[in-house]
């Protein structure tokens, strides 16, 4: 792979920040990568693990000079942050982002960006439950699709640039706009992990019911729902806070097919179960299939991922055993 861009400024050093400078290394994507953090205890923690070429105190000064700027902070964050950043932007430079949220970031942040710079914002669709400049991995992007939102009037060779820079750090990429990516995100990840968040309080509400069995005898299911409700608790208020209507949409059709089934089960009507089951083991088949599940392992307590088994699946996490 050649180099794409000479200075890569990533402001907010966390997961997915620290995997896209694992990535870019990996394929020689950058020639220099500049790094900046809100809290001066993660730009120490980047400095000490030379996570970046230079870690820089503010953001105005890390996007100086950069033909990529990329936003890595939570989406709540990213109109202010635009804001800062605005007056020192390189003419021809590329801003780009990687908010779980494409609406309202867009909206935050295009009103900032002066018009001589292209502003493509993206979301790659990888991550995992841990947080912070030590959580990030090369192959957290490997086979997982990027989605990229250009705006009107971005030149599209900055958009085919980021494209080859999301491909060369292993994701496939698509381009959607910024509605779609909102409603098919809130089914695909908002909702389910709202859900897992409060099967998870359900739970906890019934610990003194259970003791401690909820822990003791936690089961491959709730142990997933444990996983995705540990997820960085800013990012997610900020996620459902930006994808407001297409979350509420979601939900609102959840709670209709709960109340469905919940139905079923109180009148005895297994046909209906059955038929339901049936239609969604196909879907999990489907993915399968489609070989999206691959980089979706249980990462283990250390995030990163674990050794594929020779059936190509991922070995369970090394996890010690409750009880
Ligand atoms: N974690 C995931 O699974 C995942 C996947 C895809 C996209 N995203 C998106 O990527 C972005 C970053 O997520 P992450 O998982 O890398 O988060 P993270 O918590 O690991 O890192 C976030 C970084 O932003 C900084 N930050 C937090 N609040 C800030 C503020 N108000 N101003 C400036 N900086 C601030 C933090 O200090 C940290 O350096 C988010 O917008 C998130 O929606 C996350
Ligand atoms: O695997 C996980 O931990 C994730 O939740 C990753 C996940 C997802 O829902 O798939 C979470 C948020 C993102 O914006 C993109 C990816």
């Amino acid at each position: 792979m050649s180099v794409l861009y000479k200075r890569v400024a990533l402001i907010g050093l966390g997961l997915i920040a620290s995997s896209m400078v694992h990535a870019m290394r990996r394929a020689g994507l950058a020639d220099e990568i500049v790094g900046t953090a809100r809290t001066a205890e993660t730009r120490a923690i980047a400095r000490e693990d030379g996570l970046c070429d230079r870690v820089v105190e503010t953001a105005a000064e890390a996007v100086e000079g950069a033909d990529l700027v990329v936003l890595c902070v939570p989406v709540g964050a990213m109109g202010p942050l635009a804001a800062e950043i605005a007056p020192h932007l390189a003419p021809g430079a590329t801003v780009t982002d990687v908010g779980s949220v494409k609406g309202a970031v867009i909206a935050a942040v295009a009103p900032f960006l002066p018009s001589h710079v292209n502003f493509v914002p993206a979301h790659p669709l990888a991550g995992t439950e841990h947080s912070g400049p030590r959580s990030g991995f090369a192959e957290l992007f490997d086979n997982r699709w990027c989605l990229l939102v250009p705006t009107e009037g971005t030149d599209p060779n900055a958009t085919a640039r980021l494209r080859a820079l999301w491909e060369g750090m292993g994701s496939f990429v698509d381009e959607m706009d910024a509605d779609h990516h909102d409603l098919v995100l809130a089914v695909t990840s908002h909702a389910p992990h709202l859900i897992a968040y409060t099967m998870v309080g359900v739970a906890d509400d019934l610990r003194r019911v259970t003791d401690s069995e909820v822990i003791k005898y936690s089961a491959a299911g709730f142990r997933d729902f444990t996983r995705i409700a540990a997820s960085d608790p800013t990012m997610w208020r900020d996620v459902f806070l930006n994808n407001k209507d297409a979350t509420l949409e979601i939900l609102g059709r959840f709670t209709e097919e709960l109340f469905a089934l919940q139905r079923a089960i109180r009148t005895g009507d297994g046909d209906h179960l059955h038929a339901y089951f049936t239609r969604t083991r196909a879907i999990r088949r489907g993915i399968i299939e489609a070989g999206q599940d691959t980089a979706a392992p249980d990462f283990g307590r250390s995030g990163k991922p674990v050794t594929a088994g020779s059936d190509g699946a991922p070995r369970p996490a090394e996890e010690p055993r409750q009880g």
